[in-house]
């Protein structure tokens, strides 16, 4: 992780740059120079001349630690509608990013671009560049079961298979042809069963699972709890070795103490892992990520930043608003 979390700093769950915060294009850096001051129309602009505070006074913020994503001047179109404005920011490896900002202000967009989920949207039209580890993952020679296999995803919904826990989580090496069981392997000599079963327990314990199902692993994954389902579709993630795991709302449909051994678990997740969340819960984002994004309505990203920064002495006038609840 890349420095310390904060806590909450707002009191309510009020349900996350825009052309001044992004200036060139980006503020948050893992490596960066200073921005020209730019208005929300490319030009230049001077203090006073727009609603936020004056553009001098962003901060650029530079991350410890190397991006492992890259996004540079990414809009989303579905159809004519314009869901993601010239979005531009790096995200630091080993960290959690949380993606905050009103209903349909294309936070869900985001997270899709980057792994290619919005390629199975029909509509969506998807410019810029995003690059994984220096690789633009847009590029035409891409393969996109590798590439989900190194850029997980978590939904709102947990979605496990209606097989057992042990099924659930073997289900993609097996399929991928990493693990192989049953006679014919047998009788070639090839048969993982053992190794399956170090991966199946090491995937449990990561997604902090293991002690509440180890005795039931051949049991069906529909009769777990719903904060239960959840940490198996993460363990699942987690069998593919990915490095990035996306999140989109996964606590949303959780109680408290469910929702409470997830944020736990990314918090321990991000020791090895790179985690980006959406959420709606300020608090969630405030409590669990290294850096926030506020996304504002109209897909632009309006700010971006550590966390606590953005959570106690944001930068944008209008992100002031949304995160003490005027608007939003
Ligand atoms: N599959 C789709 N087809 C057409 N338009 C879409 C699709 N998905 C999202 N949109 C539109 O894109 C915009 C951004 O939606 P998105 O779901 O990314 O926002 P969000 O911030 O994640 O919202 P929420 O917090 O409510 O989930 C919205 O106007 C939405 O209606």
């Amino acid at each position: 992780m890349t420095e310390s979390r904060t806590t909450p700093a707002t009191a309510g769950e009020a349900d996350a740059q825009s052309g001044e915060s992004i200036g060139d294009g980006r503020t948050g850096r893992v490596e960066g120079t200073t921005p020209e001051p730019v208005g929300d129309d490319g030009r230049e602009t001077t203090a006073g001349e727009s609603a936020e505070r004056p553009r001098e006074t962003w901060r650029e913020h530079t991350f410890e630690g190397e991006a492992i994503l890259s996004v540079d001047d990414l809009n989303v179109w579905y159809g004519d509608d314009h869901a993601l404005r010239d979005i531009s920011i790096d995200i630091p490896r080993e960290s959690v990013t949380a993606l905050i900002g009103p209903s349909g202000c294309g936070k869900s967009t985001f997270l899709r671009c980057l792994n290619r989920m919005n390629d199975r949207i029909r509509a969506a039209r998807v410019e810029g560049t995003v690059s994984y580890d220096g690789q633009d993952i847009y590029a035409d020679e891409v393969d996109l079961v590798e590439l989900r296999k190194r850029i997980g995803m978590v939904f709102q919904q947990p979605n496990p298979f209606p097989k057992s826990i042990r099924d659930n989580v073997a289900y993609a090496p097996r399929k991928h042809g990493d693990i192989e069981r049953g006679l014919l392997p047998k009788l070639l000599g090839r048969d993982d069963t053992d190794s399956e079963d170090e991966l199946v327990e090491r995937c449990l314990r990561d997604a902090a699972l293991w002690d509440e199902v180890a005795d039931r692993l051949d049991d069906n994954a529909l009769g777990l709890s719903g904060g239960q389902q959840q940490r198996l579709c993460i363990a699942r993630c987690l069998a593919v070795d990915p490095e990035i795991i996306l999140m989109d709302e996964p606590a949303s449909a959780l109680d408290p103490i469910a929702t409470a051994k997830i944020e736990e678990l990314i918090d321990e997740l991000a020791e090895d892992y790179t985690v980006v969340i959406v959420t709606h819960n300020m608090q969630q984002a405030a409590r669990i990520s290294d850096q926030t994004a506020v996304f504002l309505t109209g897909g632009e990203l309006v700010e971006y930043g550590a966390t606590e920064q953005v959570f106690e002495n944001p930068q944008s006038q209008r992100v002031e608003e949304y995160i003490t609840g005027k608007f939003g």
